[in-house]
């Protein structure tokens, strides 16, 4: 089975993924009558049994499920409610097309978290009309999500974002016993800046600086936010302390590059920052450690003059 999605470029020039959509039913001739209903428009995928549609959900996360209710070993309703039950696959809209046509089952299908439900004998028009409708609330949602992750002056994550990565990162690094790093950054005399450019020129130096943290951290794992006002954090899993100092040297470089004139800064003549860098193979602790780390070293960094970092490893 191919399970790379075709790419598309809209007319507007951004590129487009072509929902994905994920049939699971025992029998061929029914996937067959589906996916010939759906494969024009989509990227379609097929699994015979409840067990294997659960596993390619999980890795794959479709944009929509077309789920048979009536399957040997386990059958439609158990594998909704399985997938309603996991965080990674409790958004995908899920669309019963069975034989069963009372409305006891309906209701049912419905109660454990169907988003839709509809016969076999479906007419093909209205089949395609009610993908069109549960892709289109996806979109929406998926939407929604992004936007109550995002900051929205930088567009990096925010903090409810950053939390949640922290504690994935957190349990992941724990399980493969490698280093989890985090830097925190505060921009320093930005009080003064604000004072001396105006907030709306605050505005456009933190967006700037947002910039530079993301350039400074390049692999797709690693992540960018805005923990607060001035402040930011750039999480990264799989590294350790020398590579985090390499990323923290990386940012005082090029904010030395960017060059903003920061006229009010006791520090010197540029917006500068100082950064607090930790370190730690995730153990039995408590996650917040690796942040009061990091905080306890960005609060030496200030004291030894700013614009600079101070290093180490949690607990040493
Ligand atoms: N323009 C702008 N300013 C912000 C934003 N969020 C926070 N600030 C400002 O950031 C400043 C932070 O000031 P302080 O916490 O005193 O820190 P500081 O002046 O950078 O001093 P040090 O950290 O000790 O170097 C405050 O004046 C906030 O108003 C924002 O979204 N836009």
């Amino acid at each position: 089975m191919n399970h790379t999605p075709p790419i598309f470029i809209h007319s507007t020039g951004h590129i487009a993924h072509r929902p994905r959509i994920l049939i699971v039913d025992d029998v061929l001739t029914n996937v067959q009558y589906l996916l010939d209903a759906l494969k024009e428009d989509y990227q379609v995928n097929f699994e015979l049994s409840g067990k294997a549609g659960i596993e390619f959900a999980h890795q794959y996360r479709p944009d929509l499920i077309l789920l048979d209710a009536m399957m040997p070993e386990m059958d439609g309703f158990s594998v909704c409610a399985q997938l309603r039950a996991h965080a990674e696959t409790s958004a995908i809209p899920i669309i019963i097309v069975t034989s069963l046509d009372s409305p006891e089952d309906e209701a049912r299908a419905l109660e454990i978290g169907a988003s839709d439900f509809m016969p076999k004998s479906v007419n093909l028009a209205v089949l395609r009309a009610r993908v069109r409708t549960q892709l289109t609330m996806k979109r929406q949602g998926d939407m929604l999500r992004s936007l109550t992750l995002a900051d929205p002056l930088t567009g990096l994550s925010n903090r409810r974002a950053l939390d949640a990565t922290i504690a994935k990162e957190w349990r992941r690094c724990a399980r493969s016993q490698v280093p989890l790093s985090m830097i925190l950054a505060d921009l320093d005399h930005f009080k003064s800046f604000n004072d001396a450019y105006g907030h709306p020129a605050g505005d456009d130096c933190l967006k700037a600086v947002a910039k530079v943290f993301i350039q400074a951290a390049q692999r797709p794992q690693d992540l960018v936010a805005r923990y607060g006002g001035e402040e930011f954090v750039i999480l990264l899993p799989e590294v350790d302390l020398l590579g985090a100092e390499i990323v923290a040297g990386g940012v005082m470089v090029a904010l030395k590059t960017l060059n903003m004139a920061h006229a009010a800064s006791d520090t010197g003549s540029r917006v500068t920052t100082s950064m607090g860098v930790a370190s730690i193979v995730p153990g039995m602790q408590a996650p917040e450690i690796l942040l009061s780390t990091a905080d306890t070293f960005l609060y030496r960094a200030k004291n030894l003059g700013r614009d600079q970092f101070v290093s180490g490893m949690v607990g040493v």
